[in-house]
């Protein structure tokens, strides 16, 4: 409908107060949330293929998260999905803590929302807030306790050793890793992990400002789990076209055509999980 100003009547792109809210507000809290389709019955922007899926916050399936106390996790990608890792949330409720993963099982949480103190045998404790992170080497002992709550994406995967190199516990912070070259893109790329070969993985914060696009669009032998933290743009994957938003998630299976456009006015950061240093035999 035209309204007398001559503008169609839907809501305009407004900055909503953003500035108010902490950083990565959007991904706990996405513009269409949940509780926005309860009365469209059986809608999902959520899709399961045979080499991706898209998973959208009105799917997730919370359950307590077996070893946590007060803590509930809903994994939204598994080996049943043909990966080698899982992604998962943990909603840390008050006076909550974690488990520990199983032997050789390799741990990174990423802190999206609230604080958490991560505390260990050898050194002492370090309170975790928003945009931090840690990584646990395989069997390293350590707990994560949450005394209000906090939400965070876990990245676990079994530790493919590599001849006596050994990895270390990491504990940082987004915005104090330096920005890395990108010959050939635009996005501004962070790594959360050292690029050593002990690292069988890694973890990338992608930036691009509204317009902004991957150059290559991508075909590679890498996996990846993605959390879209900040922004919102068009995900290729395989021939499918996706509008996504920040606290939507994507499964990116091995070999599948992958490409990124940012849209809107405010950024897009994304979390990527990407596995590397290991030869694909
Ligand atoms: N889909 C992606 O953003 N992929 C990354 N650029 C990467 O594979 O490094
Ligand atoms: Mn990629």
């Amino acid at each position: 409908s035209k309204s007398d100003d001559g503008f169609c009547s839907a809501p305009s792109i407004v900055e909503s107060d953003e500035k108010t809210k902490p950083i990565y507000w959007k991904a706990t809290n996405p513009t269409l949330s949940p509780s926005h389709l309860q009365d469209l019955p059986g809608f999902t922007r959520s899709v399961y293929k045979r080499d991706h899926a898209l998973i959208t916050p009105e799917s997730h399936v919370y359950s307590p998260l077996p070893d946590w106390t007060n803590t509930l996790g809903a994994y939204l990608i598994t080996p049943a999905t043909g990966s080698h890792f899982v992604m998962y949330l943990a909603k840390m409720k008050e006076m909550s803590s974690s488990g520990l993963p199983p032997q050789d099982i390799e741990r990174l949480i990423f802190v999206v929302e609230g604080a958490v103190t991560l505390t260990n045998t050898s050194s002492s404790s370090k309170k975790l807030t928003v945009d931090s992170y840690a990584y646990l080497p395989p069997n390293f002992h350590h707990s994560l306790d949450c005394v209000e709550s906090a939400t965070l994406v876990v990245f676990e995967r079994r530790y493919e050793y590599l001849g006596s190199h050994t990895t270390e516990l990491i504990v940082g912070s987004t915005d104090k890793q330096p920005l890395l070259e990108t010959p050939g893109e635009v996005f501004e790329l962070r790594k959360l992990l050292p690029m050593s070969v002990a690292y069988d993985f890694n973890i990338h914060t992608m930036d691009f400002q509204p317009g902004e696009f991957l150059n290559v669009k991508e075909v590679h032998y890498n996996q990846h789990g993605l959390l879209l933290l900040e922004g919102q743009g068009i995900y290729r994957l395989g021939d499918n076209w996706y509008p996504v938003q920040a606290g939507d998630v994507i499964w990116m299976a091995p070999f599948v055509p992958q490409w990124y456009a940012a849209l809107g006015k405010t950024r897009s950061r994304y979390l990527l999980y990407k596995d590397v240093n290991r030869n694909p035999l």
